[in-house]
């Protein structure tokens, strides 16, 4: 039996980042990019407006007050997005609203709030502004040919903002892989079917599914295979059309456990068989026809757990992320836990925040097969092997299953 640490540096080896593609912006979310980006003119292009008001020489508005107004010519009206071809000259103003490129001859913005309309085409100034009051500079956001995004950044919604305002509508990002999803039992039953004596339904497809889209890859559901050599071995190679394969189940010791001979056939390798966790012991981890292959356990919770700790940083890697480990945070444990073995434990916890504190607690029974207390987890206390028992008020280790939607809160700030 390996340990943890020893079998996730033995995924990690085997697996490699993939290719690269081209996507439309909005698609590129959440995709690691792979290339530079410089940009290719300054952020905001021109000098413009940051407030609603008029674009004034500041040498006109020496010593105005309101006690003391100074009279300004209005010769234009200029909204955001055009320029004007005057050439602003003493004694005149443009009334300017927000986001217009500043008129030449301007130097400075009076807020409307700071005028008052005068006679005709005239504007009373009230108050003195100093050159730049109120201009955005060309620039100021970013610089032509600064390095705006390197390659091996994440792309979350400011970046999108920021490749969008340099005009770029596709970006070249790390591929997501196919995830080939395989349940194996002949008790198993596609979901769209009665329950029938002796059988359950197939869920292992669906929450591993789930956690292959959560992670941003793709999942291909390959259903059920039963536990007999020949369609394992032909749905296992149906699998291997995809980048990475998964199978739950079968990996265990029992009479139909048949998922480690697949990976012991020709053309095929075993790279390790059981970890010292729980849950999750048994589970196989090695390639078939090349491709990464992880066999892992047959329980519902199992194999989430074991998705978790191994398949997750693998796909996460695969597709460029440099960040590939939930995080980890300390918690204050509410009640004493014991345990009986010297297993590396994932026990699901829920957490809550006191002050600057996290308190976690677990979230029932712990059982392999107990989904429940999975869907109440917001995380997986990590209890090392040698430790054996924590006690109410000590401090431990909890990964994080931020989903994000799992993690919203409905306390709002
Ligand atoms: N003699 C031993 N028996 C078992 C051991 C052991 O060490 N010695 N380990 C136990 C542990 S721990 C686990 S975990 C399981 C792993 O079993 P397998 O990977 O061989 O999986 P199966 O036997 O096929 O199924 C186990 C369990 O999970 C249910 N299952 C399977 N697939 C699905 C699915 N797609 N959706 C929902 N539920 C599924 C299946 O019906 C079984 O109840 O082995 C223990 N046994
Ligand atoms: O390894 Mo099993 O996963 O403890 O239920
Ligand atoms: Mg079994």
């Amino acid at each position: 039996m390996i340990s943890v640490q020893e079998a996730r540096d033995i995924v990690l080896a085997q697996v490699k980042v993939l290719g690269t593609e081209r996507k439309e912006l909005l698609a590129s979310l959440g995709r690691v990019i792979a290339e530079d980006v410089f940009a290719p003119h300054d952020v905001p292009p021109h000098n413009n407006s940051a407030m609603d008001g008029y674009a004034v020489r500041s040498e006109d508005t020496h010593h105005a007050s309101r006690e003391h107004p100074v009279t300004l010519n209005v010769i234009e009206d200029l909204p955001a997005g055009y320029v004007s071809q005057r050439y602003l000259q003493t004694g005149q103003a443009i009334r300017i609203m927000t986001g217009a490129p500043i008129p030449d001859g301007a130097d400075a913005v009076v807020r409307v709030e700071d005028t008052l309309r005068g006679e005709g085409e005239q504007v009373l100034i009230l108050r003195e502004v100093p050159p730049l009051y109120d201009l955005r500079l060309a620039g100021e956001d970013i610089r032509q040919g600064d390095l705006i995004l390197r390659q091996g950044d994440l792309l979350r919604p400011a970046e999108i903002g920021l490749l969008s305002s340099l005009g770029r509508s596709t970006i070249q990002v790390y591929q997501r892989p196919q995830v080939a999803i395989l349940s194996t039992g002949d008790e198993l039953l596609y979901i769209d079917e009665p329950l029938q004596p002796g059988k359950i339904y197939n869920s292992n497809s669906y929450s591993l599914a789930a956690l292959v889209l959560d992670a941003g890859a793709i999942p291909i559901q390959l259903g059920i295979a039963r536990d007999t050599r020949e369609d394992l071995e032909q749905k296992f190679l149906a699998g291997a059309r995809a980048d990475v394969i998964i199978s739950s189940g079968g990996v265990s010791v029992g009479d139909y456990d048949l998922v480690k001979e697949m990976l012991k056939k020709s053309g095929s390798e075993m790279q390790f068989w059981k970890v010292c966790m729980k849950p999750g012991k048994p589970q196989a981890f090695g390639a078939i026809a090349g491709k990464p292959t992880f066999g892992l356990p047959g329980n519902p919770v199992s194999s989430m757990v074991s998705f978790e700790v191994f398949v997750r940083p693998a796909l996460l890697k695969m597709m460029g992320h440099t960040q590939i480990y939930r995080r980890v945070v300390t918690a204050t444990l509410a009640e004493d836990f014991r345990k009986s073995d010297r297993r590396k434990h994932f026990v699901r916890v829920a957490l809550r925040q006191e002050n600057t504190r996290y308190i976690a607690s677990t979230t029932g029974d712990q059982g392999s097969g107990i989904l429940r207390s999975m869907a109440k987890a917001k995380g997986l206390m990590v209890v090392d092997e040698e430790r054996m028992q924590i006690q109410a008020g000590e401090s431990v280790a909890v990964m994080l299953l931020d989903h994000s939607f799992s993690m919203s809160s409905t306390r709002d700030f």
